[in-house]
């Protein structure tokens, strides 16, 4: 299906975009406008971005854009529990690839903990992220397999972290590819985003979008639990 043909709920809006540049261009333009008003109206911008491997043009993007950097605080939507110098940390994208130049002087709040398990490391994560919410800006991304940020499809503690009420603002989660632990930030702190966005790339992501558009257990694909409210979806082929 073509995403112009796609029956949104109310407020889910999608804009196509003709390839991966011109989404990360377009992104990045929308992304600095809503900082930008953040800082105007409160003096300050939060700004949660999503791990993986496609946002890197985007966050090369939204590095270019002229903005008081050292009023924006930077997290992450969810984090593989591995060292900063490990190649799957995502604290290590988003530094190497946004917080370089003028944005280097942003805030950054790292979902990284060192700890004995994934359990304690998630503790701490959720107190270091207590001033997150609510984020001003979200940039969520899609697996194929539904999953957004680490609410992977049937892992232990989603449904717990799916919970609108859910009272931690990080859980463990695991990942059926490696790194397998992660760390995530639940429905309530991604739910306060006043500017919510997921960006997808390619055919596939889109008949998955498609898919989880259809009626369908949350569980299955676990990126239908934020297709009931507001949301700007960016997509190219
Ligand atoms: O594992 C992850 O994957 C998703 C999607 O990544 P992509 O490279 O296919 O865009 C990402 O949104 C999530 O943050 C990440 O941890």
């Amino acid at each position: 299906m073509a995403i112009s043909e796609l029956k949104l709920p109310p407020g889910v809006q999608a804009c196509a975009h003709n390839d991966a540049e011109q989404l990360a261009q377009a992104l990045a333009v929308r992304v600095a406008d809503a900082l930008r008003q953040a800082i105007t109206s409160r003096g300050q911008a939060t700004l949660v971005v999503s791990g993986g491997r496609s946002p890197v043009p985007f966050f090369e993007a939204l590095a270019q854009q002229a903005l008081p950097w050292a009023q924006v605080l930077v997290s992450l939507a969810d984090e593989r529990w591995v060292p900063v110098n490990h190649a799957g940390s995502n604290e290590a994208l988003v530094r190497r690839h946004l917080l370089h130049g003028p944005a280097a002087e942003a805030r950054f709040l790292s979902l990284y903990q060192v700890a004995g398990n994934l359990e304690q490391a998630a503790e701490l994560a959720d107190a270091a992220v207590a001033e997150l919410a609510p984020i001003d800006v979200l940039v969520l991304g899609m697996g194929d397999d539904g999953h957004t940020a680490s609410l992977f499809p049937h892992s232990p503690n989603l449904h717990q972290a799916l919970q609108p009420d859910c009272a931690r603002r990080v859980l463990p989660m695991l990942a059926p590819s490696e790194p397998a632990q992660r760390l995530t930030l639940t429905l309530p702190v991604l739910a306060s985003a006043r500017l919510p966005l997921l960006a997808i790339q390619g055919q596939a992501k889109l008949n998955v979008l498609t898919a989880a558009l259809m009626p369908g257990e949350i569980a299955q694909l676990p990126i239908r639990a934020f297709l009931n409210s507001p949301l700007e979806i960016h997509w190219c082929p």
